[in-house]
Formats: C-alpha cells, sequence, structure tokens
C-alpha cells in the first residue's frame, strides 16, 4: 500500500475538463440559497464598471474572484481596463425528502443540478421559530442524509438506465474492438451502480483513468465536489461556535472525506451586503470582530474546481484569467483567443511571486526571473505572461 498522501495525489479529478464551470446552490428548501445567492451577486455588483453582464438571468450569476495578486496589479499598472476572473453560480431550487419521486418541486431540478460542475450544499443551523423548517425541526444531520440520498437515488437510477443501453448493445456478442469497448464500459457502469447501491457518494471512490472516462459523460450528481456550508446565526457565526458544527465534520469525514466545510451566516452576509459602500462593511465587521465568509466561499470553490490562474498586464489592461490548474501555454493562450492556440509560438512568462518581491518589472528582467516558454510549458498559478503567436490562418 502506498502511503495515503501519495494515494491521495493519485486521485483523478472527475468532472469535465475546460476553465467555465458553474457552481450551483442545493440544499433542502427555505434554507436560505436565494439570500446567499442575492448576497454573492451583490458582491459582483459593487464594481459594475469593472465587470460588464454580471446578472445573466435570475437564477444565473457571475461573481468576482476576490484576489489580492489581481488587486495589487491593478494598484501598480493603474490600466485604463480592469477585469477580474469571475465565477458562474446558480441558484436552485429547494430539495426535500423524495425530491427524486417527485415529492415537492419534483425532479426538474436535478437536471439543473447535473448541469452545475460542483456543489455548494447550505445546511441549516440556525434557530429560528419565524422560519419554517420543512423537516419541523433543526437537524443538520438528518438534512445531510436526506440531500445525498436524493442525490444518490437519482444517480443510481441514470446509471441503471445507462446500464440497461449498454447491455441492449452487448447482447449482439462478438469480438470485434467496438464490442470490447462496450463490455469494459459495461463492467465500470456495473461497479458505479454497486458503489451508489452501498450507499456511498461516486467522488469517495479513487477511480481509474478508464472508469473516469466512463463516469465523465454521464454528469453523477454524486461524483460532483461539494463545499459544504453551515448556515448558522449571526450570533453564532461571531463567535465561531455551534452545538451541531463537530457532528457536521464527523459526517463529512464519514460521507464525504476532505470536502471543504465553511461556517457563515447568511442572514449576516445578506445584512453586510445592504451597506452602501466597503468602508461601512469594515467599519460594521471591525466592531463585531468578524468578517464576511464570502470571498472564502469562492476562493474554496476555485480550489474544489481545480482552478488556477494567469495573468495579463500593461497599463491599458490588467486581466486575470481562469484556466484548469496543469494547462499547458498553447491552451492557456487560447482561453484569451481560441486562434492563440493553434498560431502559438512562445510566451513570456514571469510569476506574480517574483514581481511582488522585486517590485516592478525590470527588476524581475535583471534578477533573470523572465522566461521564454514553448509549447510545453505548464501554467502555474499565478504566471504573468504575454503570448506570441503567428498570423490565424483563414
Ligand atoms: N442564518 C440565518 N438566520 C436566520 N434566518 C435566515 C438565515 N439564513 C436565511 N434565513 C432566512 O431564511 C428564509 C429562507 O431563505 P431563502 O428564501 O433564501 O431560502 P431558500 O433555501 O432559497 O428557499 P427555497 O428552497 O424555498 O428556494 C429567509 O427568510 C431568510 O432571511
Ligand atoms: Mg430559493
Amino acid at each position: 500500500m502506498p502511503p495515503k498522501k501519495q494515494a491521495e495525489e493519485k486521485k483523478i479529478l472527475l468532472g469535465r475538463p475546460g476553465n467555465s464551470l458553474k457552481s450551483g446552490i442545493v440544499g433542502l428548501a427555505n434554507v436560505g440559497k436565494s439570500t446567499l445567492f442575492q448576497a454573492i451577486t451583490k458582491c459582483s455588483l459593487g464594481n459594475p464598471a469593472n465587470f460588464p453582464y454580471a446578472t445573466i438571468d435570475p437564477e444565473e450569476a457571475r461573481v468576482i474572484v476576490p484576489d489580492a495578486r489581481y488587486d495589487w496589479l491593478c494598484e501598480q499598472y493603474k490600466p485604463k481596463s480592469r477585469v477580474p476572473a469571475n465565477l458562474t453560480v446558480y441558484d436552485i431550487a429547494g430539495l426535500t425528502r423524495g425530491s427524486s419521486t417527485g415529492a415537492g418541486l419534483g425532479n426538474a431540478f436535478l437536471s439543473h443540478i447535473r448541469a452545475v460542475d460542483a456543489i455548494f450544499q447550505v445546511v441549516r443551523c440556525f434557530d429560528d421559530a419565524e422560519i419554517i423548517h420543512i423537516e419541523g425541526d433543526v437537524d443538520p444531520i438528518r438534512d445531510l442524509d436526506i440531500i445525498s440520498e436524493e442525490l444518490r437515488i437519482k444517480d443510481i437510477e441514470f446509471v441503471e438506465k445507462a446500464l440497461e443501453n449498454l447491455k441492449k448493445q452487448t447482447r449482439r456478442g462478438g469480438q470485434s474492438l467496438e464490442m470490447k469497448k462496450l463490455k469494459e464500459e459495461e463492467a465500470t457502469v456495473e461497479r458505479i451502480l454497486e458503489w451508489l447501491q452501498s450507499g456511498k457518494d461516486v467522488r469517495k471512490e479513487h477511480w481509474g483513468p478508464k472508469e473516469v472516462e466512463v463516469i465523465n459523460p454521464l454528469l453523477l450528481l454524486t461524483a460532483k465536489p461539494v463545499v459544504y456550508l453551515v448556515n448558522l446565526s449571526e450570533k453564532d457565526y461571531i463567535r465561531q461556535k455551534n452545538k451541531h458544527l463537530p457532528k457536521i465534520a464527523e459526517w463529512v469525514k464519514e460521507h464525504a472525506t476532505g470536502d471543504p466545510i465553511i461556517p457563515l451566516s447568511i442572514c449576516f452576509e445578506e445584512r453586510l451586503s445592504r451597506f452602501e459602500n466597503d468602508a461601512e462593511v469594515e467599519e460594521e465587521c471591525k466592531k463585531l470582530g468578524t468578517k464576511s465568509a464570502l470571498p472564502k466561499i469562492i476562493t474554496t470553490m476555485r480550489t474544489v474546481l481545480n482552478l488556477g490562474s494567469f495573468f495579463t498586464t500593461g497599463t491599458d489592461e490588467v486581466r486575470q484569467w481562469t484556466i484548469r490548474n496543469g494547462t499547458k501555454a498553447p491552451q492557456a493562450a487560447g482561453v484569451i483567443h481560441g486562434d492563440f492556440e493553434k498560431t502559438f509560438i512562445q510566451c513570456i512568462v514571469y510569476n506574480f511571486n517574483a514581481l511582488k518581491e522585486l517590485g516592478d518589472e525590470a527588476e524581475v528582467k535583471a534578477k533573470g526571473k523572465v522566461m521564454t516558454k514553448g509549447k510545453d510549458y505548464v501554467v502555474e498559478d499565478g504566471d504573468i505572461i504575454l503570448i506570441k503567436a503567428g498570423a490565424a490562418k483563414s
């Protein structure tokens, strides 16, 4: 057995490739999802000139990714145009016990969850007799069980259908290469079904590369990374204490090892979002000895989606671009413009850390930290890049 750390590192990430990934807010009905959605949206709308089209439609918004490096670069270059990175967030209708079989709002929302790449799961931990709890009382562990069961039931149903379809095809038999592939796929789908039927989420297993190829197109709900958001009263959030928190940590450790848990108070975030400006928010937080949890929520989601950033800088524009970690330079160039991937020649690159440490570009150059890299260069988080590309073929 390899040591645990090595095994962790080998785990292949499930999910779609690409960098324009979406997150969705999921949870039981009436736990604070829409209030959170609105509070997060307000964050991005706080600076509308910098970020057009923030609100796409009532249930979808792009929120600005807070990043001190981007702020520092803007301060340094004072560019005419500033474009931060963003994360797409969806507000999804609430679940209830039996949703998977049509209870409550029924099945429609499950296709909405299927369409996102990762889940923010809101868990209610605040007591408030005024706010109806659909299960009658506050019991986050029961709620976690309900959501995880609903999602798993839906996955089982979906995988059973996929298996049925595969069986129809393999029934024909034969020795062709295509048939061999189908049979392998069938065996993997059978394994996934057994895994789900044993009460476990797909993302909990370490799947091999071939299995991941089968899992990804299925867009399974329990394969998506989850960030657990524990919704506390304002008082509990400020003192960072709540009797349910240790039990929630235990539950996540057992059912979804490694998934992050972030305590927050959605009503507090909503209150902060109504302040006129950042200075007032800061003053209120200082007075209470706390801070907003929203920046952490957004950056944690980027981490679980395995997203990183590179920057393009200058006095015209400072821009933060999103890539999947491990992306090579031509594909990163393709994020700027599709043609750049095909016509990529080389890139000139140095890391933000070097710039911050040395103060300015001339000093970075003088210290020999500016590199010229080719097609195989793997872009590092925080790289500042100038792409050299040829003319596009028409
Ligand atoms: N931490 C909290 N303390 C007290 N009240 C809260 C807290 N968080 C949210 N609420 C209140 O809970 C109520 C329900 O919130 P919201 O409508 O956002 O829930 P939802 O999860 O979107 O519901 P649905 O599933 O029906 O769409 C609101 O009145 C909101 O102000
Ligand atoms: Mg709602």
